[in-house]
């Protein structure tokens, strides 16, 4: 456990956090612009003197009061939002920095699995300028990777980059937060980031933890309405199936599906996706053995039997677990049990009187479309 319950006076308010968090997973911390996420990472690290209360790590006190147990004993990684490499040092100086400073008996990750793990080899050859902006957030997060850190503290990578930059650090936080079994404090303002990254959410409005739970149950609350109601389906990647022959009126081809497909297994079902960008990096795609799906409710729609002419390749079994009002009176929000996790879809009252739907009844969701995690 992480137990916070300390005050850090800040310049139109006071952060002011009493909780507990996971110290095992990828915590997410989400909340408008100012409301103290930076702040409260620094306090962590033990970066902000004027911190009193309460820090403690997996029961070691790193604040009690006013004692502070100093920054380098915290053994935290940290990557910020614009990577801080040290200009003049080479990229392989700036890896291994904390490298060498670190205990021999502490080194729990070296440098050529963090390496191989970030494919950082063809950038340790580069000059600093030459890289570009997510290369260089690679090689922050190596350099505190190879801190053998007990916590990481990540502080908004990706919003300093660009989209293509994006797809450059984003899998590969995702193999550090699945590989390396470290805990992360991950600050982000994006959605998408949180569900692909996180397991647990921390709601944060000026200075005050408001919320804190499970990624699904974080995402039903109003502060992420305006998103639109969704799902987070967990789904197992299978190697593709044969080629997939698509005909037309007046030719037929074997659409190499392999580089643009991916099916996945949820549970005794199966789903055939668009596949991200990044997966066209074959290191990432032999390496991805599960994802999340964010499923929008107004991507889903139901039906009595299976559709057999339809568009839609992807038909689930589902069954009815309850229904809520949606914010249009018009509508309401079906809740499904899809292989025993929470799907929901969004259709009118309307639809669902025409249907009789009612709990504990079977029957199809079709996923229209789909976000890749
Ligand atoms: N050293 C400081 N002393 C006093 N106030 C500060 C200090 N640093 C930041 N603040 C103020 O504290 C508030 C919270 O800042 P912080 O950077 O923690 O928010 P944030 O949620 O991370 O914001 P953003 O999402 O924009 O990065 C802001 O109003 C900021 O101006």
């Amino acid at each position: 456990m992480i137990t916070l319950n300390f005050k850090l006076p800040r310049r139109h308010f006071m952060l002011q956090v009493n909780c507990q968090l996971p110290s095992s997973g990828v915590t997410a911390i989400f909340g408008r612009s100012g409301c103290g996420k930076t702040s409260l990472l620094r306090a962590i690290a033990g970066l902000e003197p004027s911190c009193q209360g309460l820090i403690s790590f997996q029961q070691q006190h790193w604040l009690a009061g006013k004692t502070a147990i100093p920054i380098h004993q915290r053994r935290i990684g940290m990557v910020f939002q614009e990577a801080s490499l040290l200009a003049h040092l080479s990229a392989t100086d700036n890896l291994l920095y904390g490298y060498k400073r670190t205990p021999a008996a502490e080194q729990k990750l070296q440098p050529a699995q963090v390496i191989e793990m970030l494919q950082l080899a063809p950038l340790l050859a580069l000059d600093l300028e030459q890289l570009s902006g997510g290369q260089r957030q690679r090689i922050a997060l190596g350099r505190a990777l190879l801190t053998s850190p007990q916590l990481l503290l990540i502080d908004e990578p990706l919003t300093a980059l660009d989209a293509p930059s994006k797809q450059e650090i984003l899998p590969y936080l995702q193999h550090v937060a699945r590989q390396c079994q470290i805990p992360m404090l991950l600050v982000s303002h994006q959605l998408d980031d949180i569900v692909q990254l996180a397991d647990y959410i921390m709601l944060l409005e000026q200075g005050e933890v408001i919320s804190q739970g499970e990624l699904q149950q974080q995402l039903n609350l109003a502060q992420f309405a305006a998103f639109g109601a969704m799902s987070v389906l967990h789904c197992q990647v299978m190697p593709n199936p044969e080629p997939l022959h698509i005909y037309s009126h007046n030719y037929a081809h074997n659409y190499n599906q392999d580089a643009d497909l991916l099916t996945l297994q949820l549970g005794e079902q199966k789903l055939q996706v668009a596949a991200p960008l990044h997966l066209q990096n074959q290191q990432h795609k032999a390496q991805l053995k599960e994802c999340r799906l964010r499923v929008q409710a107004r991507d889903v729609a139901l039906s009595l039997a299976k559709l057999e002419h339809s568009s839609v390749s992807n038909q689930l079994t589902v069954i009815i677990t309850g229904m809520r009002d949606a914010e249009h009176p018009a509508e309401v929000l079906v809740q499904l049990m899809v292989e025993q996790q929470p799907l929901q879809a969004l259709i009118t009252k309307q639809s669902a009187k025409r249907l009789k739907l009612a709990v504990n009844m079977q029957l199809y969701a079709q996923i229209k479309a789909v976000a890749i995690h």
